[in-house]
């Protein structure tokens, strides 16, 4: 199982339950599928945990089921590639043994499932509860003619009994995409004249339409409604078209169902008939008109000012540079002088990404200022004021390759006063190094109450960091004794899982950052070797797995710096960060949000060389025209223009909360981490409080929140909107994490995002 085991977010982990659920499963379906049941565990887990971030009531397709799938739960596409094989397989089990069932119906065969059959021949003995079993709930949220392999995986699942007292399936309730009215080939003032008379229902038609329009008296309702036709759902009802018609009285969604008409006229003639009022809308459409109806600016410009000779396949670039070498963001944390800067300057020079002449002035300049044994810090620590304070101030960025893989290197400072830096870099972290001095006494400093190498373990978990280094440093201090190495391997180890990292995630590798013992190769000194046969540092960052990326959503870079002029002295502004979800090409059509500027991708630099093209998980530098500087800000995010990301000052959120010795109450006022941006809020209202294993309700609108409770908060921004996400949508703009005087005391998700701005 380990091979496939699913990796959770520790926030995630710790605000959201595991289904525990108990089931008998059917006797007479032992069947042929070679699935274990571990798997089917595994499957459910995926999908309970997915129900638990997206809601109770939210409708997925099969195509967002797999996204959400390996967007909240399977972080590599092994374990995604993984989920889906093991779901097309118990897709196609199921499918034969319906037809099985078929066969056999005459004979009033007992209904199986094959999932059941295989839980029985496991001798596993369970009930699934109707609120908690994840594949049911799959079956009831999933859009009908959507219903892909997920669901019908699911409708084959009980939902409150065991299955000796069988119910039939689930038949997962007809579901309907909300939709805006288009009538096709009507002037726009017919549309909306048209689109605002209310209709009656299917129902009611059939109810009254015998009767006068002022009726005193109605026929008794059951004789006739076993004549009324079944609506089948497969398309908006009456009543949806009417609701859809009543909510459409401003002059923004008169606008949006105009525009929507004509798009829709535009489109290619659907196989509906004619005289059908009612056209899906694509997402984007759907979603464009969505925005403007919330008062966005969406733009119907094109998109790109690239001749389409010159345009780059993204994907497809993608496809064959992720064939060459993954690549990573690599983030290195710890307690402040635990060694991180000397360690990955010295890991840089002895990759050969620092030359000797260079290594030679920094030696001789560290030793005038006194502070020779920071040479190799100085690799990574490059303004005046770090270097003569001895101490990391701002994140500082690096590239280097291991034999498989292509990392952005970025060096956090450890010093409590600059978290938030920290902050900005973990967040878009896709592994880290938590650096630990394992000095007498010095690991204790660290680690005990006020240390930093708790608070950057649980922050980098919480910002979704999965994947652990533990470089304990510094162990030729202690003349490289095995029993130093264990002691803070046990303690951290602990504490590790204790706030949510997988046992299996985290490596724990025995190292000096001064004397490059184990870094780059590995060791082969005898007081070493004698005890540890483990890998180098070299090796073991070699084996981060490759996150997934969110290619095909929409573009999202957070701004981390910008600049007056382009890259190479042109004209422009230059803006640096990280590309969050999508991609992004020279010449392309952008927005800044907040404030909906636009302006061109000029020219761009990806790992500090020419590109014509960058995508989800590139570190890069660009130049920007056609837009004024005055609507850049750090935080800000460069968006597609068609879908650009919400801007927010209200929002529902699901923390965890931290060790805090004063209780959370409305108004607490907090600093808002979300990414590189930190700004002033307060908790607005506390709506629940939820139970840590079992995710129930377990009080209503509580008075205050205290150390370890996991709740749905709203939180509001106290000076300005900022761009947010919910985690459902993007799990990197979903993230956020609250501090106050200089302690974290909650991290969680956005659930829902509850104003709108621009
Ligand atoms: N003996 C010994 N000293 C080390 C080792 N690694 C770092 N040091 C020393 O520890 C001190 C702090 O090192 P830095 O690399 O600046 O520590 P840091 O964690 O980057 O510090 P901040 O970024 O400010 O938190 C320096 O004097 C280093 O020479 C090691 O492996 N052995």
């Amino acid at each position: 199982m380990s091979r496939h085991r699913a990796v959770r977010n520790l926030d995630i982990d710790d605000i959201l339950q595991e289904d525990d659920y108990d089931s008998e499963y059917d006797e007479d379906a032992i069947d042929e599928t070679a699935i274990s049941t571990e798997d089917l565990e595994t499957l459910e887990e995926a999908l309970t945990y997915i129900y638990s971030i997206i809601g109770e009531d939210t409708i997925l397709s099969e195509k967002e089921i797999k996204e959400t799938l390996w967007n909240s739960y399977f972080d590599t596409e092994e374990t995604l590639n993984w989920a889906l094989e093991k779901i097309e397989k118990v897709k196609a089990i199921e499918e034969k043994k319906k037809a099985k069932e078929e066969a056999k119906k005459a004979s009033q065969a007992k209904p199986v499932s094959s999932l059941q059959s295989l839980a029985q021949r496991n001798s596993i003995q369970k009930t699934i509860p109707s609120s908690t079993n994840s594949l049911s709930h799959l079956a009831s949220r999933t859009s009908n003619n959507a219903l892909g392999s997920l669901a019908s995986l699911a409708k084959k699942q009980p939902t409150t009994k065991p299955i000796l007292t069988h119910t039939p399936p689930v038949k997962p309730p007809p579901v309907i995409k909300p939709q805006v009215v288009v009538v096709k080939e009507e002037k726009e003032e017919e549309i909306m004249e048209n689109a605002l008379i209310a209709k009656p229902s299917t129902a009611a038609q059939f109810l009254f339409q015998d009767l006068p329009t002022h009726p005193t008296s109605l026929e008794p309702v059951s004789s006739k409604v076993s004549t009324i036709p079944v609506f089948t759902f497969n398309q908006p009802s009456p009543d949806d078209i009417v609701l859809s018609a009543q909510n459409q009285p401003t002059a923004e969604k008169k606008a949006a169902a105009a525009a929507a008409a004509v798009t829709a006229a535009a489109k290619p003639k659907s196989s509906r008939k004619e005289e059908d009022p009612v056209e899906f809308l694509s997402d984007e459409e759907d979603l464009s008109q969505e925005m403007s109806a919330m008062g966005f600016k969406t733009h119907s410009e094109p998109l790109a000012k690239i001749p389409s000779s010159k345009r780059v396949n993204v994907l497809e670039e993608f496809e064959k540079r992720s064939g060459a070498k993954p690549k990573l963001n690599l983030v290195v944390i710890g307690h402040v002088d635990a060694g991180k800067s000397t360690l990955m300057g010295h890991f840089l020079y002895a990759l050969g990404q620092v030359n000797e002449r260079t290594m030679k002035k920094f030696e001789r300049d560290s030793q005038k200022i006194g502070k020779g044994s920071f040479a190799f810090a100085w690799v990574l620590d490059e303004t005046g004021e770090e270097r003569d304070r001895g101490i990391t101030m701002d994140i500082a960025t690096n590239h280097f390759e291991t034999q498989n893989k292509s990392f952005t290197l970025m060096d956090a400072p450890g010093h409590r006063d600059f978290i938030p830096n920290m902050i900005s870099g973990t967040a878009q972290a896709d592994a880290a190094i938590l650096v630990v001095d394992a000095s007498i006494n010095a690991f204790e400093a660290g680690f005990d109450a006020g240390g930093q190498t708790k608070e950057h373990a649980v922050l980098a978990r919480s910002l979704g960091v999965q994947q652990l280094i533990v470089a304990i440093n510094k162990l030729d201090t202690v003349s490289w004794n095995e029993a130093r190495f264990k002691e803070v391997q046990a303690k951290l180890g602990a504490y590790l899982v204790q706030v949510g990292f997988k046992k299996n995630n985290v490596v724990f590798v025995p190292l000096s950052g001064l004397t490059g013992e184990n870094l780059v190769k590995k060791s082969e000194i005898p007081e070493l070797t004698s005890w540890y046969k483990g890998t180098c540092l070299l090796d073991q960052i070699d084996k981060f797995s490759p996150p997934m990326r969110l290619l095909d959503r929409p573009l999202r870079m957070r701004v981390t710096d910008f600049f007056k002029g382009g890259i190479g002295s042109s004209g422009g502004v230059s803006v640096a960060g990280n590309i969050e979800s999508g991609t992004i090409q020279v010449g392309e059509q952008i927005m800044i949000v907040p404030g909906g500027e636009i302006g061109y991708v000029k020219t761009m630099q990806v790992n500090e060389e020419p590109a014509t093209w960058a995508a989800a998980g590139d570190s890069i530098l660009m130049t920007l025209v056609q837009l004024d500087i005055l609507n850049l800000s750090n935080g800000c995010i460069v968006c597609t223009p068609s879908r650009p990301v919400p801007v927010t000052g209200l929002f529902e959120a699901q923390i965890v909360v931290f060790d805090i010795r004063i209780p959370i109450t409305p108004g607490y006022p907090v600093v808002l981490h979300h990414g590189s941006l930190d700004e002033p809020a307060f908790v607005y209202k506390l709506i629940e409080v939820l139970d840590k294993s079992t995710g129930q309700v377990i009080k209503n609108n509580p008075r205050c929140l205290t150390k370890g409770m996991t709740a749905k908060i709203q939180i509001k921004l106290s000076q300005r909107p900022i761009p947010l996400e919910t985690f459902k949508d993007n799990k990197q703009l979903g993230r956020i994490m609250l501090r106050k005087d200089g302690e974290t005391v909650a991290a969680g998700v956005v659930n829902e995002i509850l104003t709108f701005g621009s």
